[in-house]
């Protein structure tokens, strides 16, 4: 399908374009109309990737080859993110896990984790949100996980840079009210992927098919929600009254802890 010149809603950057939910993003994406650029380390499967996308919708497809737990790799995106005025939807969603207890986790494992995970979605969010906010214009998505609202006993790291994810994508939000830049949260829950091979110490296979969802509908319901104006979406949460009373629950705790006298439990001073 190729687009008139009128209708093109922009380049869209998408980082973990190479499997997972970002090629289905890329995918989508394409099929609206965006020109991509797709980041990732495995070059090869980008380059594919991005002839497909071209051949079966008349976009634009560009790789940008990346090593985003390295500083070189995110300078590079963020770069692009500034330079390149027709970029009007950043897709963070690059993210790895690793399904270990702290005491197994490898140094360099944990260390790349926080620097994918955290600081590279930090440092692209920045340069998006820059750019979006001098024209007034673009989307920011953030890909969050449903492990980063509570604790998660096996995965001590991963679970916390997605709770990172959770309080910075939201705190954002405060910071674009009143333009016409939009910032969202997807909250996935488990989604088949790659992803979990790459995180070792589970498998999928013994996860009953109900709790898992596929890459497509995963990667759909967050765009219907896109579409629908929502600022945090979870393809699998049926009860989103639940979330809604969790954000009052947490916003009503933070406000509660602002409170100059030591608690009457800790009868200090008495
Ligand atoms: N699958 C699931 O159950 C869930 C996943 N998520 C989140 O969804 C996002 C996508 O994961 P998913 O699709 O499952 O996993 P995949 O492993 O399929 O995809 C991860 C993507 O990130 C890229 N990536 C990994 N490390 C780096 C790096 N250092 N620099 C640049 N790119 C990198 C990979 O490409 P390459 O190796 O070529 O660099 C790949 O394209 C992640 O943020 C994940 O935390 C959230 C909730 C549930
Ligand atoms: N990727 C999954 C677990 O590691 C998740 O985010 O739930």
């Amino acid at each position: 399908m190729t687009h008139s010149h009128s209708t093109k809603p922009g380049t869209a950057i998408v980082t973990g374009a190479s499997s997972g939910i970002g090629k289905v993003y890329a995918d989508r994406l394409a099929a609206r109309g965006y020109d991509l650029v797709l980041v990732a380390r495995r070059e090869e499967r980008l380059k594919d990737i991005a002839a497909d996308l071209r051949q079966r919708y008349g976009v634009n497809a560009d790789v940008l080859v990346a090593d985003l737990s390295r500083p070189d790799g995110t300078a590079a995106v963020a770069d692009r993110l500034s330079r390149d005025a027709s970029v009007s939807l950043l897709v963070n969603n690059a993210g790895f896990s690793a399904l270990k207890p702290l005491t197994n986790t490898p140094d360099p494992v944990i260390t790349d984790m926080i620097g994918l995970n955290v600081t590279a979605l930090t440092l692209l969010s920045k340069a998006a949100l820059a750019a979006f906010k001098q024209r007034n214009a673009g989307t920011l998505v953030n890909i969050g996980s449903g492990a980063g609202f509570a604790p998660y006993p096996g995965i001590p790291v991963y679970g916390s840079t997605k709770a990172y994810v959770y309080l910075f994508t939201q705190s954002l939000q405060g910071e674009v009210e009143g333009t016409a830049v939009r910032v969202q949260l997807v909250l996935p829950g488990a989604v088949v992927s790659e992803g979990w091979d790459v995180a070792g110490g589970a498998d999928l296979d013994p996860l009953p098919e109900s709790i898992v969802m596929t890459t497509e509908d995963c990667v759909d319901a967050a765009l219907a929600g896109l579409d629908q104006g929502e600022r945090v979406t979870a393809p699998s949460l049926h009860d989103d009254a639940s979330l809604r009373d969790y954000e009052g629950l947490t916003g009503r705790l933070l406000q509660s802890m602002f409170d100059g006298r030591p608690a009457a439990r800790y009868r200090v001073g008495s």
